[in-house]
């Protein structure tokens, strides 16, 4: 079961076939490098593709424990959502394959690594780099709820930065196609929804939600329902009980903007294309959509 890789015009895929032409990919087709970090279930490695000497992240799953966790139907549903999305600010997934076993993926390398490191560094980050990635953000979202793909679990954990500093959205394990209305519970508390918490009906717009928690976190290095309890967050959130520390001082306009989408009814979350024209990321974001350090 080899993976077809269509052409396109950027994240250009290792020794792109046609259309027509599928592509079986196999171990002898990479040189591995180093390890870049390890998973629940596996290995990521630096590979490079022989034929287009592309370097990629090759993620190395075992079955076996794919199997115990009952996740290879999650797996399965990732793969098929992720290798269809094309857009700067999502992490390509050119192909996989697999042996007695493994499973391997083939995914776009992501130079500077984790943004959750960046933030720990940082502690928090800057309105201009925080607004460059909401905006980043709000455009991939928008380029997957027109796929009627949900992310469902966007945290920072979850994403990767690009060579020039470009946000990448990663693991799209909970990410759904949502041509129905979705019920199911899934996903980190903090970054829930009060609909996902309270397990009622949920749409797309349970993601503007995550964009909010995540503007917050990227400028107080926290998100904003922490609590120490599980059951003090749910409450939290629940009740939308959102509070602006003093420090670090924040804008009014950033304030408005998480104020805007972290709203417990869930249409009226600002749509994410006012998200792109609210003022503070019209003020902050940088035009080029990439952040330099
Ligand atoms: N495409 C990539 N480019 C660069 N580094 C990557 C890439 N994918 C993964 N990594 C690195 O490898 C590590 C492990 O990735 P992996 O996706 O297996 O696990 P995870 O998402 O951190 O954890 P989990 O298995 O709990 O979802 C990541 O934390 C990251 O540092």
């Amino acid at each position: 079961m080899g993976i077809a890789t269509e052409s396109q015009q950027e994240n250009k895929a290792p020794s792109e076939s046609t259309a027509a032409e599928k592509k079986r990919w196999s171990l002898n087709d990479f040189d591995i490098g180093k390890p870049l970090g390890r998973g629940k279930f596996g290995h990521v490695y630096v590979a490079r593709e022989k034929k287009s000497s592309q370097i990629v992240a090759l993620k190395v799953l075992f079955k076996e424990q794919l199997k115990q966790s009952q996740v290879e139907h999650q797996l399965r549903r990732e793969v098929e959502i992720q290798s269809h999305l094309r857009h700067p600010n999502i992490l390509r997934l050119y192909g996989y394959f697999y042996d007695q076993k493994r499973v391997y993926l083939i995914l776009e390398y992501a130079a500077k690594g984790e943004l959750y490191k960046q933030l720990q560094n940082c502690k928090y980050f800057s309105e201009r780099r925080a607004a460059t990635y909401v905006a980043s953000l709000a455009r991939a979202l928008i380029y997957c709820h027109g796929k009627h793909v949900i992310h469902r679990d966007i945290k920072p954990e979850n994403l990767l930065v690009g060579a020039q500093g470009e946000l990448k959205i990663a693991d799209f394990g909970w990410s759904v196609h949502t041509f129905n209305r979705r019920r199911t519970m899934c996903g980190t508390l903090d970054y829930l929804p009060p609909e996902m918490v309270e397990s009622v009906e949920h749409d797309a717009n349970v993601d503007i939600w995550s964009l909010g928690v995540l503007c917050y976190e990227f400028l107080y290095g926290v998100p904003p329902f922490e609590a120490k309890e599980h059951s003090d967050t749910y409450r939290r959130i629940i009740q939308v009980d959102l509070k602006f520390p003093p420090r670090p001082i924040t804008s009014s306009a950033a304030k408005d903007l998480i104020s805007r989408m972290l709203v417990k009814d869930s249409s009226q979350r600002l749509p994410l294309h006012k998200v792109l024209e609210h003022p503070w990321i019209i003020q902050n974001a940088d035009p080029s959509g990439v952040y330099k350090c």
